[in-house]
């Protein structure tokens, strides 16, 4: 095996590992806002909140930045998820009236 092809498998069990906590990492987050989505179901709460995204969207671009990590990127990724938890909390808050 050339070096370059033992280093490419290398990263690549890194990439591996990050890859697998970034998935346990998502699904801890999701089963906590899912109970944030109960919780605002059961007393009557709106879904979003778009005063806490905005602190949240700050707070993380801010982050990002510290992290030598592109702030638009983190701020899309941030988005794409919240969007995904807010449509999850619009059907808890559909279930609950049932
Ligand atoms: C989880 C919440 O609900 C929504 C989802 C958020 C999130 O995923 O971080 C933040 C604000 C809300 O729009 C919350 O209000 O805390």
């Amino acid at each position: 095996m050339t070096d370059a092809t033992t280093e490419l498998q290398r990263l690549r069990a890194s990439i591996d590992n990050i890859d697998a906590a970034l998935v346990f990492m998502l699904a801890e987050r999701f089963r906590c806002t899912k109970q944030v989505g109960e919780l605002k179901a059961a007393h009557g709460m709106p879904a979003s909140d778009p005063g806490r995204e905005e602190r949240q969207i700050a707070r993380l671009r801010r982050l990002a930045e510290e992290a030598d990590l592109d702030p638009e990127f983190a701020q899309k990724w941030f988005g794409f998820v919240v969007a995904e938890v807010i449509r999850h909390h619009r059907i808890a808050a559909e279930d609950a009236s049932d």
